[in-house]
């Protein structure tokens, strides 16, 4: 396979705004700016990444500032001017800084789609993704009572969506599961937390049991998998761990005590489209499903999402629903479609998608290029 150096990166620092606020335990969305990493090989190829951050820290550590200070100052001298043999050695040059995986992932991405287009094949093709297909999902945040909620499932249910993950948190949780489920039995059905219990909730998260959700996702704190391991005894309904996960490691871990038994994987959560694959395959080895998460992203983020979710492990229906659904306009062509509950991968090198120029300037704050590797810091060769 051929190798890529990158000659240059250029940022694109954007400000998007999303169609209508997103409602979680922690927070509500509406405006982010996000850093679209470009990186540009010696032969004038481009791949693409996004900061997959909002701007406070209520979801993880990270927030766009962080993620972008973070790749100017360590991981973009670490990578520029380097030979990069094969994507898969990205993560373990980045190794040297701890943590900021949102930050890694953003430039691992953009690597893994300049490598992949380099080598004439999809992200999908180079790690071995067979699906041709990917069912969607539908996530949503909390609505101001159970009526409201019962009328956007019903919405996203006609439209196609083949999972309804509803949101939830101390005061809009168990009679808001309990009216979906009346009037929808059969679909399939999951809420998300976002860390909003403490074990002390052990019983009033017991009432969920009843209604056949397929997952809790993430119902203790942030950092923890040893409560989880204690709730998971406790329920019936299955854990599936999001926030706790960062890496195969953590997925070990959680595994061996019986954390989970579902895992949300984010390729920005983990630091990126390898660690990733590391998790999935481990997971598959060890009969835990996964699926793959949403932050929210443009095209770009979307794109990736794509493309990881040919893997064969995928088996539950992921986040990333369409873009319309989130963008008045993204910026990525042809726009990210579903049809009947399933978005087709695109066939084009890399993520499979282009970007529109014209429409990235529209949400576009400033552009950087950056062509040298210096930085304030030591950094390793
Ligand atoms: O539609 C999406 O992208 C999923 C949205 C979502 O659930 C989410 C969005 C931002 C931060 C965290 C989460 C989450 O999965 O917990
Ligand atoms: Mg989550």
């Amino acid at each position: 396979m051929k190798s890529v150096t990158i000659k240059e990166v250029k940022l694109h620092h954007t400000n998007v705004s999303l169609i209508a606020p997103f409602t979680t335990s922690f927070g509500t969305m509406q405006n982010k700016d996000v850093c679209l990493v470009e990186v540009i090989d010696e032969s004038g190829l481009s791949g693409w990444g996004e900061t997959a951050t909002s701007n406070e820290p209520y979801y993880n550590e990270e927030t766009t500032a962080t993620t972008v200070y973070m790749l100017k100052e360590f991981l973009i001298p670490r990578l520029i001017h380097r030979e990069i043999g094969h994507p898969g050695e990205v993560h373990g040059m980045l190794e040297f800084v701890r943590r900021n995986n949102l930050a890694k992932a953003a430039i691992e991405t953009a690597i893994w789609d300049v490598f992949a287009k380099k080598n004439e094949q999809s992200i999908a093709e180079l790690i071995g993704g067979e699906k041709k297909e990917i069912e969607v999902g539908k996530s949503i945040g909390i609505q101001k009572d159970p009526a409201t909620l019962v009328e956007k499932v019903r919405e996203y249910v006609d439209e196609g969506f083949r999972k309804i993950k509803v949101k939830i948190k101390p005061g809009a949780d168990i009679d808001y599961i309990a009216a979906v489920r009346k009037e929808f039995p059969d679909i399939v059905l999951m809420a998300d937390a976002n860390s909003a219990y403490s074990l002390k909730d052990i019983e009033h998260l017991k009432q969920l049991d009843p209604y056949n959700l397929i997952m809790i996702e993430q119902p203790l704190a942030h950092d923890d998998i040893i409560d989880h391991a204690r709730l998971q005894r406790e329920l019936t309904t299955p854990i599936c761990l999001d926030e706790s996960i960062h890496s195969v490691e953590d997925t070990r871990k959680a595994i061996e005590l019986g954390s989970c038994k579902i895992i949300n994987i984010k390729i920005g959560r983990v630091g990126g489209l390898s660690e990733s694959i590391r998790i999935h395959d481990l997971c598959k080895a060890n009969d835990i499903a996964v699926w793959c998460g949403g932050m929210l992203e443009t095209g770009v983020g979307r794109a990736h999402n794509i493309q990881m979710t040919t893997l064969s492990n995928f088996t539950i229906p992921g986040d990333t629903a369409p873009s319309s659904h989130y963008w008045e306009e993204d910026i990525v062509t042809p726009e990210i479609i579903m049809e009947n509950g399933i978005i087709h991968v695109p066939t084009g090198f890399g993520i499979g998608y282009e970007i529109d120029e014209e429409k990235l300037r529209k949400v576009l704050v400033h552009r950087e290029t950056i062509r040298t590797g210096e930085s304030a810091h030591p950094i390793p060769s």
